[in-house]
């Protein structure tokens, strides 16, 4: 049994992690990192990047779909197996370049997961490490559905792995990952069905934005199935069978393959928390407001493991490692988690993307506030691409005229929505947003007409 002593050891390579880590050993900290899986996390590895890559192959196809009888004659021809192999190029040199970098900054490395023995002591690859400050980062799992057949169904990480798309698919769950990976499915030609127990997709969304989102889907062929809480998977000898309980009464669907994209949960049951007098609950590791646990105040979390206000994103991620790092090195900037307005973009075609608050919420804070809303396929920008699905709700706050909340629907609402953060992070009222000069056309340009 070794020994090891360390300032700072972070569990968890993704965006959180990495980040930590390396602000710390720059500072001249002795560090150390574990994974339990590659290096490099789920954003790089297995999430944002690798779908979004994805993504880029459906946007042609959508609008050449769109563009069908507007000069396009012929659709585009794709292959499945190209496109996966180009995606690897994005992601297969991850985990070795993460480990080369943490290699060269003087970060020592461990490929297991560590259990905490004590407040200050965990247990890895076979050694006892001592570390002034821990650093949770193990991001979030898939969720593994408490039904008989929980085993059957691939996760998001497979599907990002297929060598070849079957000729049908179910998605248990219509949140972002179920809708995300429908669109790229159906758009390549998959027969795409999205069960769900909520009565409609992306419930934290705007729910007329989620509407044209819906109709949308609808378009392309997904077939949607709401209300329906999935009790059961099955294999069959060419099928898989889904078997759901819709206001008191039995579904059954079946399908080539089956995701299972209900949710994702704090990745935390390997740790030995109690041990660390870690505190925690279903939600993650509890944070106060220096993002450190209450339990043990030399444990902190960050990333999408916390149970803090920061939305489960990359750029929270990001976010919260920097107030950790800063909190682990005594620096001057910001040591409490005082979270900017935080986007939100799930990229569908179109995409949908929210900042801010939606009515209820406003309402519920008092605000007066007014709501500019419409469905604008008619302007510029969508017309000349022929797209029908383009829309936006902004609320804006009646007294001194800032925008509370941007809720997009359309082809390029994941950039757009960025234009609203800049306005409300900087306090812009929409006056002075109507006296800029933007570029036109542009989708930019169309903010100024939403507000
Ligand atoms: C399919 C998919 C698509 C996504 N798309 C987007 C998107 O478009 N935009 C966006 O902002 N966000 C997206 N996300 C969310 C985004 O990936 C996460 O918010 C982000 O990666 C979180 O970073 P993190 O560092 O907190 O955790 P992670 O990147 O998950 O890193 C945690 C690391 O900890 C490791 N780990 C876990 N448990 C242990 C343990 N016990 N011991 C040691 N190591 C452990 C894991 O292996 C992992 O490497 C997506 C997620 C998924 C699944
Ligand atoms: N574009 C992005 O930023 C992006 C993309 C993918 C994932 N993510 C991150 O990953 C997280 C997880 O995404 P997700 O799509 O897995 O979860 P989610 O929470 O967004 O959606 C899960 C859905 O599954 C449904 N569900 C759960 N159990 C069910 C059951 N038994 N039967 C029927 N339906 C059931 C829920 O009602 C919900 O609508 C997100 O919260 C987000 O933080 C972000």
């Amino acid at each position: 049994m070794g020994f090891e002593e360390f300032d700072v050891f972070v569990i968890g390579t993704g965006t959180a992690g990495k980040s930590v880590a390396k602000e710390c050993v720059a500072e001249g900290l002795r560090v150390a990192i574990a994974d339990n899986r590659e290096f490099g996390g789920t954003c790089a590895n297995r999430g944002c990047d690798p779908k979004k890559v994805l993504v880029g192959l459906t946007e042609i196809l959508d609008r050449a779909e769109k563009m069908k009888g507007h000069g396009i004659t012929k659709m585009p021809e794709f292959s499945w197996k190209d496109l996966m192999e180009f995606k690897k190029t994005f992601t297969s040199a991850v985990p070795a370049a993460t480990e080369k970098d943490m290699k060269k900054l003087g970060i020592k490395m461990y490929h297991q997961s560590p259990k905490f023995l004590d407040e200050t002591t965990l247990s890895v690859e076979g050694k006892t490490v001592t570390a002034k400050k821990i650093v949770i980062a193990t991001g979030n799992r898939a969720f593994e559905l408490p039904i008989p057949g929980r085993e059957l169904p691939i996760i998001s990480d497979d599907f990002l792995e297929l060598e070849e798309l079957p000729e049908s698919i179910i998605f248990i769950g219509a949140g972002y990952i179920g809708m995300e990976f429908a669109h790229i499915a159906a758009r390549c030609g998959v027969d795409v069905t999205v069960i769900d127990g909520e009565s409609r997709p992306l419930n934290n969304f705007d729910e007329d934005m989620v509407k044209h989102l819906q109709d949308a889907s609808e378009e392309i062929g997904i077939k949607f199935i709401f209300d329906a809480e999935v009790t059961e998977v099955e294999k069959l000898q060419t099928n898989y069978r889904v078997k759901a309980i819709r206001k008191g009464k039995k579904v059954e669907i079946k399908a080539k393959l089956v995701v299972n994209a209900a949710g994702r949960v704090p990745s935390i049951e390997d740790l030995d928390l109690e041990k660390g007098n870690v505190e925690y609950s279903k939600r993650g590791i509890t944070v106060n407001e220096h993002l450190q646990n209450p339990g043990n105040k030399n444990v902190y979390a960050c990333g999408d493991v916390s149970d803090s206000e920061g939305l489960p994103l990359t750029p929270l991620s990001s976010q919260e490692a920097r107030i950790v790092a800063a909190n682990i090195l005594n620096k001057d900037r910001a040591k409490k988690v005082d979270f900017p307005p935080q986007p939100s973009v799930v990229f569908t075609l179109p995409n949908l993307a929210s900042v801010g608050m939606n009515e209820k919420e406003a309402k519920e804070k008092g605000y007066n506030f007014k709501v500019e809303q419409k469905l604008a396929p008619k302007w510029f920008n969508a017309k000349r691409i022929n797209d029908a699905y383009y829309a936006y709700k902004i609320l804006v706050d009646k007294d001194n005229g800032l925008v509370l909340g941007a809720h997009l629907v359309g082809p390029e609402a994941g950039e757009m929505v960025n234009m609203f953060v800049m306005a409300m992070c900087g306090k812009l009222p929409c006056e002075t947003l109507k006296g800029m000069i933007f570029s036109y056309p542009s989708w930019a340009s169309d903010i100024k007409a939403m507000v």
